[in-house]
């Protein structure tokens, strides 16, 4: 017998729009995925033939990326982090909808013209992807890597903007600062492990299963 599946999810807030698609597609976890004293990161579900690993949202993306889960969900602000050649992202699951923006300190923004910028400074949890995007309109961003608590950085003199990602505002607004430049809308994705897609039958077909789902929504 085929070992089961691994079937990749993210711990933070992506999960709760994610259970509901995942038992449309006929995954359920058991009742220990739950259970908010468990330690167990992998999980049994009502099919044999998948397991569920519950990890950071960015680790989803290098789980599968390597094979060592053949399917995924994970926001798209993580592949464009990573660009990894080996995740194929074949449905938009149309959740987890947000943007990756620039923000910076209400007071530089009464003066700030972002079409005039050559050289910034950003604190992010996503530097090649900003790196990327500025280098594309001839900025030059120097990034400082943080790994979350982004809107803190402006106060205390690290660097006087951030890229971050924004959904409602109001982290921004709490922390006194203002949205200036959005680089992409991110939603999530399911991926799968491209060999994994090609090889296994059964990942073809979830696939196809996550497409109709979205598609009846
Ligand atoms: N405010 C938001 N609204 C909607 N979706 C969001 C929001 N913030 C994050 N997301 C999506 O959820 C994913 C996980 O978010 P985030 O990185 O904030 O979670 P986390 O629990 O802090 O993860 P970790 O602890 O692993 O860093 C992001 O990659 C993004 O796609
Ligand atoms: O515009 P808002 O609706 O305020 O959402 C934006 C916040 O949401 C995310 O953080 P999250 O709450 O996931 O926590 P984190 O700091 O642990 O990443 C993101 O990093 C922002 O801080």
């Amino acid at each position: 017998m085929a070992e089961p599946l691994i079937f990749a999810i993210p711990k933070g807030r992506i999960l709760d729009e994610a259970l509901p698609l995942l038992a449309e597609a006929g995954i359920v976890p058991g009742a220990d995925f739950h259970d908010k004293d468990s330690r167990a990161l992998r999980f049994g579900t009502n099919n044999p033939d998948i397991d569920i690993i519950r990890v950071r949202a960015f680790d989803v993306a290098t789980f599968v990326a390597h094979g060592a889960a053949q399917l995924g969900i994970v926001g798209s602000d993580v592949l464009e982090e990573f660009k990894y050649s080996e995740i194929y992202a074949p449905v938009d699951l149309d959740i987890g909808h947000c943007r990756l923006s620039v923000a910076e300190p209400r007071e530089l923004a009464e003066t700030d013209d972002p079409r005039e910028w050559s050289h910034i400074r950003i604190a992010t949890k996503y530097p090649n992807f900003t790196r990327r995007h500025f280098e594309a309109k001839g900025v030059q961003a120097e990034c400082v890597k943080l790994n979350g608590a982004m809107e803190i950085a402006p106060a205390l003199g690290l660097t006087r903007r951030i890229v971050d990602l924004v959904s409602s505002g109001g982290t921004l607004k709490a922390n006194n600062l203002v949205e200036v430049d959005v680089l992409c809308e991110v939603t999530s994705r399911l991926i799968v492990n491209r060999a994994a897609f090609k090889t296994r039958p059964a990942v073809m077909a979830l696939v196809e299963r996550f497409r109709e789902i979205v598609a009846a929504r």
